[in-house]
């Protein structure tokens, strides 16, 4: 079998170049020349590659036409690697990725954001108090975690506030990993836990504003100087860091990756019909389901399900939320639900 190649839609739809002189996919130059870079900050047209341990500013070739570049991109550079002051090299191509961490901004919009490339874990930060939790927001990213093929990670922030436990048996029946910190004790607790968790793994951090992403951020990454709006040494770009995704290296090995703005998670790009196998604790008890069940109506087996238990004791609330999730998947807005950001 050829290799499968992970290409955006621009690299095969064929459309006349606006000078009809562009090169094809198919003629482009090889770039033999070319060294493979980690991106890890995309910033107003400009991508901040990792290349043998320099920081190197990039543009995007333009044969690349529109595909999207993110971070976590593996990408080929060519012209001036150096990573001098000033120096711009030029991106060829995106390599195949593992993994894409998407979302669009509301459940019924068709345009796919690509978010980050070939992470591997999905970290989903959550306070357990000032911001209040949301329990929905969770069950979405644990949705588009799965869905990109990535391990999901409770972290739960803010032990100092209040009692974890309540929260924590809403997910004991999915078998979720989680750590709980609490920043607020001399020494903190649960950071080296996370530290091992994201050691070796590419990880992505979402949450809501006033988690404590950032004061994680800077405890696992002493350089990383989040939110302070500097010009951060690790990014390289000078721009307020908390506004742009970007990727710091981990002192044990592994990625993190924080994404800042990330509110909410659109799911336009899950099929409706899959996101039940993505509620992993409620998907066995679709088997008394009629054929073709959407889990949404009045025939459907979960209901007595998880009312006998199987589901413990967040089966109703999670129930709840995948009915919501699929409404709002096929177009009823939830209210409740905050809209999505850029
Ligand atoms: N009580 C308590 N407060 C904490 C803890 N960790 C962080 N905070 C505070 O929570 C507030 C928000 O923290 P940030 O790290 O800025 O939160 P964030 O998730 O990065 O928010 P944005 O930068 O807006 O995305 C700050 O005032 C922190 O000092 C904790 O363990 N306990
Ligand atoms: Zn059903």
């Amino acid at each position: 079998m050829p290799p499968r190649y992970d290409y955006d839609e621009s690299d095969i739809r064929v459309r006349p170049g606006r000078r009809g002189s562009r090169p094809r996919t198919k003629d482009r130059p090889a770039h033999l020349d070319a060294v493979i870079a980690m991106v890890v900050g995309v910033d107003r047209g400009r991508w901040t590659c990792l290349y043998d341990d320099r920081t190197v500013i990039a543009m995007r070739a333009r044969e690349l036409g529109r595909t999207s570049i993110v971070v976590g991109d593996r990408v080929a550079l060519v012209g001036d690697t150096s990573g001098d002051d000033g120096s711009l090299a030029r991106i060829v191509r995106v390599e195949p990725r593992t993994t894409m961490l998407r979302r669009t901004a509301d459940d019924t919009d068709p345009v796919e954001r690509p978010i980050v490339a070939n992470a591997d874990q999905l970290a989903i930060v959550t306070a357990i108090a000032d911001p209040t939790p949301r329990p929905r927001m969770i069950d979405r990213c644990l949705v588009a975690a799965y869905d990109a093929g990535m391990d999901p990670l409770l972290v739960l922030t803010k032990a100092d506030l209040g009692d974890p436990s309540a929260f924590l048996q809403e997910y004991v029946a999915l078998d979720v990993p989680y750590v709980v910190t609490n920043l607020r004790v001399d020494p903190p607790t649960g950071v080296d836990q996370l530290r091992s968790l994201l050691d070796g793994r590419v990880t992505v951090l979402v949450g809501h504003s006033g988690v404590g992403k950032s004061t994680l951020v800077n405890d696992l990454v002493p350089q990383a100087d989040r939110a302070t709006g500097h010009v951060n040494e690790v990014t390289g770009r000078g721009r307020h860091t908390s506004t742009s995704t970007s990727a710091l290296p981990l002192p044990g090995g592994g990625w993190v990756i924080d994404t800042p703005g990330v509110r909410s998670f659109g799911l336009a790009h899950v099929d409706p019909t899959r996101i039940i196998e993505h509620f992993p604790d409620l998907a066995a008890g679709t088997a008394d389901c009629p054929r073709g069940c959407t889990h949404d109506e009045a025939d459907c087996g979960l209901d007595a399900w998880v009312a006998q238990g199987h589901a413990g004791p967040s089966g109703p609330a999670r129930l709840a939320s995948l009915r919501r999730l699929l409404r709002s998947r096929l177009g009823t807005p939830d209210p409740d639900e905050a809209p999505a950001e850029n």
